[in-house]
């Protein structure tokens, strides 16, 4: 049986955790995701240019309403001549309102763009992060668990996304907001700049410092909500084990902890960002309060117009509102930063099983002969002990081999080192003379149909189900297939034939029948090499001797190794090797094994008894 080591560690990733990218630049990792789209972001950098500038017109027209639309032009005695100044009233108010319009245009082309960027390079981030995944080997899935990539794949890919596509402009927006500001403060009037300058620099140091603890903080949370949701996939996939041990309210219990942990350690972000507006806010509000009494005596001593100041404290309130959203969006991206490393640990992760370098096909594929050459193999989270011990076997092109020994004695083990799911630590294997390392995993699995022992069935109907094993299979193909396996007696029996959805992980089926799509799965793949692992090990014996007669069938011309148990299946074997503690023990036909009284013998004896 193919059994994980539940001693491993299974909450880390294997690689990369101590990653050397840190911090913000981890975002930089985003350009590649970004780059093609480089002219939608370029677009939306020109809208937000547009846009800020038309803002940063409003407190001037605010301005020249003040001082000239409610006076006559010759009443005014102000010492500028206003941008829009020689209007009336109700062009005022049209100048305003059409600056209004431009504006609401530029926000929402820019949101547009900015969301689809941010949605696009998210989904093709997704994307690339799936598909490194699924080049990974049994080894990664055997110390992460599936629900805490799930978790980065949805969770940490929202978080960027929300960046991407919209703080980034938010904070740029805001960025443009505060120079154009400031700029526009210093214009109007050089002294209240000054006093508004040395208590801004007051605060952007906490923001820096406490945006770079969020982001530690951030990554702790996310890590806590993989963790719960890694829990709660590996429960939900276990229901019927859960109940039948009357174990759920141990396991609402164990949910309701690991839910409790993500809460504290998002308390301790949110408390930091709490205290992060707090800051924001006292400051923008006292800078503003402050800007206006210094402001007001000077409208009071004549040396400002009330339309200057009405736009200086304006202009102000910009500035500090663009600082407060700078300083949200701060958190926002050193939040998005911890996401990315996650990602990124994904997405950079070693892959075990590499294709070889110059990558060949196999040889004549109908005829496949293939060769154990002293294999010894160490599971690596088991390095003390060999799963394969120098092993050694030549099986014909068109042979059938069966594989018996007793549990834990390497025969799944055999079948994962041919597969290339595990590479052997020292020996060879060959098919048709050719080492299997360098063959491409695509040509050495093509040519290889597995039944494995635990069925897998995908949540599609039965059709589609069997249809697996070859993509382009035709639907009367795909029926030839399941009428060998036997499919066909109980499909009928379903409420909608073939096209009867099986439920995800096939749960509306018997094992015996999951067993059987699992061998139409096979028998359509039509490849040279069959690996059968207890095929028909949850059959009955009516139905195993059907089945068995489809399996003769498909083994005919083809090269099969079969593990079995039951010794009754293996008759028709050419040979039986017997494994036991991951070595030969014993090698020759069912008759030759028993007149040898060794092992097998005594597990015939067994049996038969
Ligand atoms: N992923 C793994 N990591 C570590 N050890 C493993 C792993 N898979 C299997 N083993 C160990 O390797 C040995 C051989 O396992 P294997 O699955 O090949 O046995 P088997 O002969 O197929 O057994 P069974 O008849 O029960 O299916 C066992 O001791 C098993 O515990």
């Amino acid at each position: 049986m193919q059994a994980t080591d539940t001693n491993a560690p299974k909450s880390e990733l294997p690689l990369n955790s101590k990653s050397p990218v840190k911090k913000l630049s981890s975002l930089g990792n985003l350009w590649p995701f970004l780059y093609p789209y480089r002219s939608r972001v370029f677009l939306a950098f020109i809208l937000l240019c547009l846009g800020s500038a038309t803002l940063l017109l409003v407190p001037l027209a605010f301005r020249d309403l003040i001082d000239f639309g409610f006076v006559t032009k010759a009443a005014s005695a102000t010492s500028h001549k206003g941008l829009i100044g020689a209007l009336s009233l109700n062009g005022h108010f049209l100048v305003m309102f059409a600056l209004a319009i431009f504006w609401a245009l530029m926000i929402a082309s820019r949101y547009y763009t900015v969301s689809w960027v941010g949605e696009r390079a998210t989904a093709d981030l997704r994307s690339a992060v799936y598909a490194r995944v699924m080049t990974q080997s049994p080894q990664f899935f055997e110390t992460t668990q599936t629900g805490e990539v799930l978790s980065r794949l949805t969770g940490d890919t929202t978080l960027i996304q929300t960046v991407v596509g919209s703080s980034i402009s938010m904070g740029l927006r805001s960025l443009f907001q505060f120079t154009g500001g400031m700029v526009m403060l210093a214009v109007t009037n050089l002294y209240l700049f000054s006093l508004n300058i040395g208590l801004m620099l007051l605060l952007i140091l906490p923001i820096i410092i406490i945006g770079r603890s969020v982001k530690k903080l951030s990554r702790e949370s996310q890590d806590r909500i993989a963790d719960s949701s890694a829990m709660a996939g590996e429960i939900l996939n276990a229901m019927p084990t859960v109940q039948s041990y009357t174990q759920e309210q141990r396991e609402i219990a164990r949910f309701s902890k690991s839910a409790d942990i993500s809460f504290t350690t998002a308390l301790k972000r949110v408390r930091v960002r709490a205290m992060l507006t707090m800051l924001m806010v006292t400051a923008v509000l006292g800078t503003i309060i402050f800007v206006l009494w210094i402001g007001a005596r000077q409208v009071s001593a004549g040396t400002m117009t009330g339309g200057e100041l009405a736009s200086f404290v304006l202009y102000a309130m910009m500035v500090a509102g663009a600082v407060g959203t700078m300083a949200e969006v701060w958190g926002d991206v050193m939040r998005a930063a911890g996401a990315t490393e996650r990602l990124l640990e994904l997405l950079h992760a070693e892959v075990s099983i590499k294709e070889p370098v110059n990558a060949q096909s196999l040889i004549n594929p109908s005829n496949a002969a293939i060769e154990f050459k002293n294999v010894v193999f160490y599971y690596p989270s088991r390095p003390q002990i060999a799963a394969l011990d120098n092993v050694s076997l030549s099986i014909a092109a068109g042979e059938t081999i069966a594989l018996v020994g007793p549990s834990g004695a390497g025969k799944t083990t055999l079948f994962q080192c041919l597969l290339r799911f595990y590479e052997a630590n020292s020996g060879q294997i060959t098919i048709n003379g050719q080492n299997i390392d360098t063959l491409s995993l695509n040509s050495l699995r093509s040519n290889i149909a597995i039944v494995p022992q635990d069925a897998v069935i995908f949540s599609a109907n039965a059709l589609e189900n069997i249809r697996y094993g070859k993509p382009e299979a035709t639907d009367d193909e795909v029926i030839a297939a399941a009428k060998a396996a036997q499919v066909d007696e109980f499909v009928h029996k379903l409420p909608d034939g073939y096209q009867t959805f099986l439920g995800e992980r096939g749960t509306r089926l018997s094992g015996g029948q999951r067993q059987r799509i699992a061998i139409a799965r096979a028998i359509l793949k039509d490849a040279p090499i069959l690996l059968l692992d207890e095929a028909t090990s949850a059959l009955d014996a009516e139905s195993e001797i059907l089945v068995q007669q489809g399996l003769n069938a498909a083994m005919q011309g083809r090269t099969t190794l079969m593990i079995a148990h039951r010794l009754s299946t293996v008759q028709k074997a050419n040979r039986i090797i017997v494994l036991e503690n991951g070595r030969i023990v014993e090698i020759g036909s069912p008759a030759q094994l028993r007149e040898q009284g060794g092992l097998y013998a005594r597990l015939a004896a067994l049996q038969l008894a």
